[in-house]
């Protein structure tokens, strides 16, 4: 049965008769297919990706894995419509801890219309996206089993300055984030998430090689989406933290290009983490 996914935290979300993505219990995403070469687009760049041969496997790991399309019901009720099936991503934990993080000090792209390209500016000068090359677009952060989850309502993440930010970051892995507003977070998990082989500096780290050099896409828009959780962490099952990127509506050709929107604000967000470790 297809239902709401309980760990969304940013983008268009199908409750209140709204168009959005729904999932089942078989661990499948289903991504409706948007309007305006939107939807159109975003499956091209998934048809590609998995077929073409200079993305290396090593890579391709790092995207949700794609099924094809489906026609569905769509969740606004007006009747049947594409979607991509996609892995669920925050299938494979419990309580996920996730941060959606868009790339990039620039939103727009050239070929999108003036209109566009003004409310992206905006969003953009009036987020971090300009000045720290990344904004933080919806997190969850999993407290306790009595209070749940740390979620911040969409106005209170766009309006985050440089300071919200770093503290997101420590918060992300503590674990007495619930406990009240002047406990000093203990970043307990930093070491394991943000650090260690298979964490999430790591994956970072992986990606920006690729990015140093890849020229095949810009990836206009896209998040890179941080899961970890708990239990998958304190009992050693793997992956317990994941880095992956979504939504890629407005991905462009590189025409032999790096892109360097992405890499700029994939360099600063490691900065930003690797910071979390000199103030532990
Ligand atoms: O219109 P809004 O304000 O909801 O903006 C959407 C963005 O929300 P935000 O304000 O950044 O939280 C939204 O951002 P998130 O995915 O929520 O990070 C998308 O960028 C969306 O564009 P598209 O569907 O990817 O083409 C954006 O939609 P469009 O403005 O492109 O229609
Ligand atoms: N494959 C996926 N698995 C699990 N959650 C996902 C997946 N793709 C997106 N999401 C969730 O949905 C949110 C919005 O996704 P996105 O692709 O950016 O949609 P939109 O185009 O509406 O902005 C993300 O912040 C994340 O929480």
């Amino acid at each position: 049965m297809l239902k709401v996914p309980e760990h969304q935290v940013a983008g268009h979300q199908a409750i209140d008769g709204n168009l959005g993505p729904l999932v089942d219990d078989s661990g499948r995403f289903y991504k409706p297919l948007q309007a305006n070469e939107r939807g159109t687009k975003e499956l091209a760049f998934y048809q590609s990706l998995f077929s073409d041969t200079l993305v290396p496997d090593h890579i391709r790991r790092f995207f949700p894995v794609f099924y094809g399309s489906q026609l569905l019901e769509a969740s606004d009720g007006s009747g049947l419509r594409p979607h991509l099936v996609l892995q669920d991503l925050a299938s494979n934990h419990l309580n996920p801890s996730i941060l959606d993080v868009k790339m990039g000090s620039r939103t727009w792209y050239p070929e999108a219309s003036d209109d566009y390209i003004q409310r992206c500016l905006e969003k953009d000068r009036t987020t971090t996206s300009v000045s720290l090359g990344f904004r933080i677009s919806g997190l969850q952060i999993y407290q306790s089993k009595e209070s749940g989850f740390w979620k911040s309502a969409r106005k209170d993440v766009l309006s985050f300055t440089a300071d919200n930010v770093r503290l997101v970051l420590r918060k992300f892995v503590s674990s007495n984030s619930s406990v009240g507003s002047n406990a000093k977070l203990d970043c307990c998990f930093a070491r394991s998430v943000y650090g260690g082989p298979a964490g999430v500096l790591e994956q970072l780290l992986e990606l920006k090689t690729w990015f140093e050099d890849q020229t095949i896409y810009h990836f206009n828009s896209t998040s890179l989406l941080i899961l970890f959780d708990e239990e998958s962490l304190l009992k050693g099952r793997t992956p317990f933290a994941e880095v992956k990127l979504i939504d890629f509506a407005h991905v462009a050709e590189g025409e032999g290009v790096i892109d360097h929107n992405f890499l700029g604000g994939l360099c600063s967000l490691i900065k930003f983490i690797s910071e979390v470790f000199s103030r532990i």
